[in-house]
């Protein structure tokens, strides 16, 4: 059977659980929204600027990579653009053939100008709403679920832990940590944390990125995260014959979802190339796997793309990728009588024609 092709990929539904609204603009919005706040850029031009953004994100460093993100942020101080920004990535991720969809942002970020932290989330998910509709009208549908994020270096994590249980009803539908993993453990977050478990609320934790083993295990063991963001380094606890060490063998064993990003990964040092990414040697061992595009406008990526790479690095077929798209199906934090529905309803019947 010939490999999926990279038009192909885009037609068949896939589901992403780690992407950053703030990693994602178009780069022309950019230019735009910081033209309408006086924002200097440091390009001027579209195609400029997002090539900008990819090679200063291609640093091999997590903290050089976040620096990046001083752009996106300045531009999202107004409910007009994190709504424009929400539309436009609703829309940007659906003309992918992304059908479901869980985006982050960190509310506390978007507070430099007159914002509160509730008219931050109004606006994001109003755009995400009006986004999915335009999306529809356009013959592609997505959903999409919004998860908050508290940046670790940080101590809002209660307060944003708080705002989205407020906001549970209307797409809020679960938390994260991130920012710079080096000297900003996950337990720094306790008490949001087990809040949130009284509260039967989902959770992700960026972990296991620019940090190590003792990050991941902090992750599930204290925080009792549902899912690590990235997660890559559990391979330290994997031995050169496929050994599993305890960490990894609970992760596995309890089919902890790793929110695999492998171009992030790349730019960051994580991983040395597409091709020593981990994800093979995790896929192999059938660790509950799922790719994701962590930063489009950082990595100039789409969900396509991320694919389209494994399958030229790694040989994959639709059959893996079918797998990578069920896995992070039955790993979304909506409820699972929906998840089966995008899984039975829309997923499986697309790969069952790409298969035959
Ligand atoms: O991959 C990442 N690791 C840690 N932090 C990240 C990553 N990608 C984005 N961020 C940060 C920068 C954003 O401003 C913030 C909220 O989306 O999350
Ligand atoms: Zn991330």
């Amino acid at each position: 059977m010939l490999s999926p092709g990279y038009e192909e990929i885009v037609k068949a539904p896939k589901a992403l659980l780690h992407d950053h609204l703030d990693g994602g603009l178009r780069p022309a919005t950019v230019i735009e929204l910081a033209a309408e706040v006086g924002h200097e850029l440091p390009a001027t031009d579209a195609t400029r600027l997002g090539q900008w953004f990819i090679e200063a994100a291609d640093s091999g460093s997590l903290e050089r990579y976040l620096e990046t993100f001083a752009h996106t942020v300045a531009v999202m101080q107004t409910e007009s653009a994190l709504h424009r920004v929400a539309y436009e990535c609703a829309l940007d991720l659906a003309a992918d053939g992304v059908v479901y969809a869980e985006v982050r942002f960190a509310p506390e970020q978007h507070l430099d100008r007159d914002l509160t932290l509730h008219r931050v989330v109004g606006a994001v998910l109003a755009g995400f709403r009006e986004g999915c509709a335009a999306a529809a009208d356009a013959g592609t549908p997505i959903r999409i679920g919004t998860l908050l994020t508290a940046m670790r270096h940080q101590a809002r994590s209660m307060e944003i832990a708080e705002l989205a249980v407020l906001h549970r009803d209307e797409g809020v539908v679960g938390f994260d940590i991130a920012g710079a993993e080096a000297g900003y453990p996950p337990t720094r977050h306790l008490d949001a944390f087990e809040y949130l478990q009284r509260e039967n609320f989902h959770f992700t934790i960026h972990a296991g990125e620019a940090f190590g083993l003792p990050s991941i295990w902090q992750a599930i063991q204290w925080c009792g995260a549902d899912r690590l963001g990235h997660g890559v380094r559990i391979v330290d606890d994997i031995s050169g014959n496929g050994q599993l060490g305890r960490l990894a063998a609970y992760v596995r064993d309890k089919r902890i979802p790793l929110e695999l990003c492998p171009s992030s990964n790349v730019q960051t040092g994580a991983a040395a190339s597409i091709a020593e990414h981990p994800i093979g040697l995790l896929r192999d061992l059938r660790f509950r796997v799922t790719v994701n595009t962590d930063n489009r406008l950082m990595s100039g990526t789409s969900m396509s793309r991320e694919m389209a790479l494994l399958v030229e690095a790694f040989g994959y077929g639709w059959s893996e990728l079918q797998w990578f798209t069920v896995n992070a199906m039955k790993s979304a934090f909506i409820p699972f009588d929906e998840r089966l529905v995008l899984i039975n309803e829309v997923i499986k019947p697309a790969y069952s024609k790409l298969l035959a």
